[in-house]
C-alpha cells in the first residue's frame, strides 16, 4: 500500500517559489494500476520523482508498505530504490554498450548472486517480456523502441519491485508497441505488483484501475474504475 498525505515540493527560482506538488494527498493499494495524468507543468514528473526517492518533498509524507520514504537518509534511499522499486523512463535509458542480458543484470549486482544466476535471472526476465533468442544478446541500438522497453521492463523487475514508477512509457511507441506494454505492465499488475504510470497517452490511462488527474501541483479529479 502506497500513502501519500500532505505532499509538497516547492523549488526556489530567480522568477520566486514555484510550487511543483503542491499538498497532494492519496493512497494506491498495492496491485493497483495508477495513472497520474495532467497538463504539461502540472506536476507529474516530480510527484513520481518523490514516489521513487529521486527527490525529496518540502513538506509531506510517502509510505510504501509502511516504510517512511520521505524520512530516508540519502544511503537508505539508495537502497529503497534499488530494492523497492523499478524504473520505466520514455527514453528506455539503457546502457548502450551492454547487451539487453546485460542491462537487465546490471541492478541484481548487489543481490549477492552469481554471475551465471543473475545471467539465467536476466534471461528469464527477457523471455517473461517476449524478448527471446538472439535479441537478447543485441546491443540496445539493434533493437526496435517497442524492444527496448521491453528491456527496459525486464530491467525494472530484477529485483522484483513493489512498486513500478513509469514516465511516459509508451511516449515514444507506435500504437501496437505501446499496446504490448500496456498489456505486459497490466499483467505484472494481475501478479501483485503495484504500478503508477505519468502519461499523456488517453489509451493507456483508459486500462488503468484508478485515474489522478493533476493540475498546478494538485490533484483534482480523481477517479477509481471497479
Ligand atoms: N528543478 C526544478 N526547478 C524549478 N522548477 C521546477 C523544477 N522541476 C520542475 N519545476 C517546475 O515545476 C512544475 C511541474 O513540473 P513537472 O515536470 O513535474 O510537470 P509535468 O506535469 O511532469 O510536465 P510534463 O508533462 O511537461 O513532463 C513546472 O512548472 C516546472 O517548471
Amino acid at each position: 500500500m502506497l500513502h501519500v498525505s500532505e505532499v509538497t515540493r516547492h523549488f526556489s527560482t530567480g522568477a520566486g517559489q514555484v510550487k511543483a506538488v503542491d499538498g497532494v494527498s492519496f493512497d494506491v493499494e498495492t496491485g493497483t494500476f495508477c495513472a497520474i495524468v495532467g497538463r504539461s507543468g502540472s506536476g507529474k514528473s516530480t510527484l513520481l520523482a518523490l514516489l521513487g526517492a529521486l527527490d525529496s518533498p518540502t513538506s509531506g509524507s510517502i509510505h510504501l508498505d509502511g516504510v517512511d520514504v520521505a524520512g530516508l537518509s540519502a544511503r537508505k534511499q539508495v537502497i529503497y530504490r534499488r530494492d523497492r522499486i523499478g524504473f520505466v523512463f520514455q527514453n528506455y535509458h539503457l546502457v548502450s554498450n551492454l547487451s539487453a542480458i546485460g542491462n537487465v543484470m546490471l541492478p541484481m549486482e548487489f543481490a549477492g548472486a552469481s554471475r551465471s544466476q543473475r545471467r539465467e535471472h536476466a534471461v528469464s526476465l527477457l523471455d517473461r517480456v517476449g524478448l527471446h533468442g538472439d535479441k537478447q544478446d543485441r546491443l540496445p541500438g539493434k533493437l526496435s523502441g517497442g524492444e527496448q522497453q521491453r528491456v527496459s521492463i525486464a530491467r525494472a523487475l530484477a529485483n522484483q519491485p513493489a512498486l513500478i514508477l513509469a514516465d511516459e512509457p509508451t511516449g515514444n511507441l507506435d500504437s501496437r508497441n505501446s499496446k504490448r506494454i500496456v498489456s505486459l505492465l497490466r499483467q505484472l499488475v494481475e501478479e501483485g505488483t503495484t504500478v503508477i504510470v505519468v502519461t499523456h497517452d488517453r489509451g493507456l490511462a483508459a486500462k488503468t484501475d484508478l485515474t489522478l488527474s493533476m493540475k498546478d501541483g494538485q490533484i483534482v479529479h480523481r477517479q477509481a474504475k471497479v
